[in-house]
């Protein structure tokens, strides 16, 4: 081991003795005390199926690290569910418990001198958070996803939990009856996992893939899978042995890890939470990204991958036809990722992928080959215009043609929204706005996703567009405009938008505006004034105050020293 672990600073000498006593409490002997500490940051909890699984994968880990001559020590983490909190006030926490996590790990790291860690997570902001806390702390570190659930079957359908949300719109447009909305609920969660098409968890596990922060084939096995706690206890021996090394997550989180990991999210068709995340992430490893990088890439890369929400398979389906080693094997081949990308295992990206076929099997069409992909272009379009100064975040898939000009239909929050879409109030042909959902304005951006899917459901995705300042689902698809920035709560001009302007979003030309003058525009913000804070206490009012924009990734360190 090298000779600077910096556990040492609690283990050696006359004056730590104290320290070793309590170390002794919790399974250290006389031989232990010379051994890396290796942090499991354990995301296991059974509010969610995304992480209930996730227990067994953490002491699958605890025994590698044990058996590899370090010294484990457990700490938990927090999640909320993005499923469960939904819709609710609750859902205001989602991404507050990213820098929560984030936090934590941090917390937990630093505060006993760990010489490395291993965090395991589920629901979407595990992930994020994970890295985060990786990237700021910059010791050995490996990311272990706790896998993606399966699908549920009903008359022949896949279905996810995007399938109960687009059930509701189904229901209130009078397309099916409550048994068929009832049967639909029943079946679309069969276990353990995190959501099951390419959403926003299996979106970031993927990504960590990518970046070379988790293993090869990890980020698409299924969470009940036995090749899942497989790859926990690898995980664990990789890290031991990046310790060894001294292999930093600072080496591998370089700007050719980001280019790879925004190349491979468009050819999946990956989440628009991942513009966020990685900004953030990026934000913690000291690396150059601007919301503009994901738009040169995407103009290069194709999306690849036919999968949920607007496409037909699920992430399960990935992993079967090759996973992400696959894709990026296609990739690397058309020169749009970086072949000597380092990994946590030592190996460059290209090194992984030497053994990987140049084509995906003809036998499945989950990945379609090169020259016949389901779009030509990327699908995450950063959009600007006087509505978005500082860029906005479009997903264009499943609509025939994502450009509508159309009357603007406000709503001050998604549950108003929500409402009148299940009351058939919204007509093709609107653009809805949900404002004063930003970072801070929310505060913490909630994800629409029963908006987006009640739209889906009631047959409306492709005629009727909607912006927010909040964000979307990993199951949200449609002409659906997020992260619009600056926020209404800061002044931003998605807060001086009145009913009936009319605004365009424009995907090809990369363009969200409102239709109203320059004069006009002025003389509603010189009226404008300020929301008065919702939350006064607590960690929402914290976040709110601390919060940066979307556009740079909802940080809540930037600006502090
Ligand atoms: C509930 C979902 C589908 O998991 C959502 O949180 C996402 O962002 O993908
Ligand atoms: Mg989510």
């Amino acid at each position: 081991m090298p000779d600077n672990v910096r556990s040492q600073v609690v283990t050696q000498g006359v004056q730590r003795s104290p320290n070793r006593a309590m170390l002794r409490a919790v399974g250290f002997q006389d031989q232990d005390f010379t051994k890396p500490i290796v942090g499991i940051a354990n995301g296991y909890s059974t509010i969610t199926p995304c992480n209930m699984g996730i227990n067994v994968l953490a002491q699958r880990a605890e025994a590698a690290v044990k058996n590899a001559s370090a010294m484990p020590q457990m700490f938990g983490t927090i999640t909320i569910s993005d499923g469960i909190s939904m819709g609710t006030e609750g859902m205001k926490y989602s991404l507050v418990s990213r820098d929560v996590i984030a936090d934590s790990i941090e917390t937990a790291c630093n505060g006993q001198s760990m010489d490395g860690v291993l965090a395991i997570g589920g629901c979407d902001k595990n992930m994020p958070g994970a890295m985060i806390a990786m990237a700021r702390m910059n010791i050995p570190a490996i990311f272990v996803y706790g896998g993606t659930i399966k699908p549920g079957h009903h008359n022949g359908r896949d279905l996810t939990v995007v399938s109960a949300f687009e059930a509701v719109g189904q229901y209130s447009a009078g397309k099916i009856d409550e048994n068929e909305l009832m049967e639909v609920e029943r079946k679309a969660c069969p276990g353990a996992g995190s959501c099951g098409g390419m959403y926003t968890a299996n979106t970031m596990s993927s990504a960590f893939e990518a970046m070379g922060m988790s293993l090869p084939y990890s980020s698409t096995m299924a969470a009940e899978d036995a090749e899942k706690a497989d790859s926990a206890e690898k995980s664990a021996l990789v890290l031991v042995e990046a310790i060894r090394k001294q292999l930093l997550p600072r080496q591998i989180l370089t700007r050719k890890a980001f280019e790879n990991a925004i190349s491979v999210i468009m050819a999946i068709g990956g989440s628009t939470n991942a513009v966020l995340h990685l900004l953030a992430i990026a934000h913690s490893a000291g690396v150059e990204l601007i919301l503009d990088d994901f738009e040169t890439i995407r103009a290069k890369v194709p999306v690849l991958c036919d999968l949920k929400p607007s496409g037909r398979y699920v992430a399960t389906d990935l992993h079967r036809a090759g996973g992400i080693p696959q894709v990026m094997k296609m990739l690397l081949v058309h020169d749009l990722i970086h072949g000597d990308a380092l990994t946590i295992t030592g190996q460059t990206i290209a090194e992984i992928l030497a053994d990987v076929p140049e084509e995906p099997a003809k036998d499945q069409d989950v990945i379609r080959p090169w020259d016949n992909p389901m779009y030509a272009q990327g699908h995450l379009a950063i959009l600007r215009g006087n509505l978005a100064t500082e860029g906005a975040v479009a997903k264009i898939t499943g609509v025939k043609k994502p450009q509508i000009t159309g009357p603007a239909r406000v709503f001050e929050s998604e549950e108003a929204c929500l409402d009148a879409i299940l009351a058939g109030q919204i007509q093709a042909g609107d653009v809805i706005v949900v404002r004063y959902e930003g970072p801070k304005g929310g505060p913490g951006m909630r994800e629409m996703l029963a908006p987006t899917s009640a739209l889906i459901g009631a047959g409306l995705g492709d005629a009727v567009g909607l912006i927010t300042d909040g964000r979307f689902s990993g199951g949200t698809y449609g002409m659906v405009v997020g992260h619009v920035a600056p926020e209404a709560a800061v002044g931003g001009t998605i807060g001086l938008v009145q009913e009936g302007d009319t605004i365009t979003i424009d995907a090809p030309a990369r363009l969200l505006q409102l239709n109203v003058s320059d004069e006009e525009l002025e003389r509603r913000r010189a009226n404008w004034q300020p929301p008065k804070s919702r939350y006064t206490k607590g960690v929402l009012a914290k976040y709110a105050k601390l919060v940066s924009s979307s556009s740079v990734g909802a940080v809540t360190d930037l600006g502090l020293g």
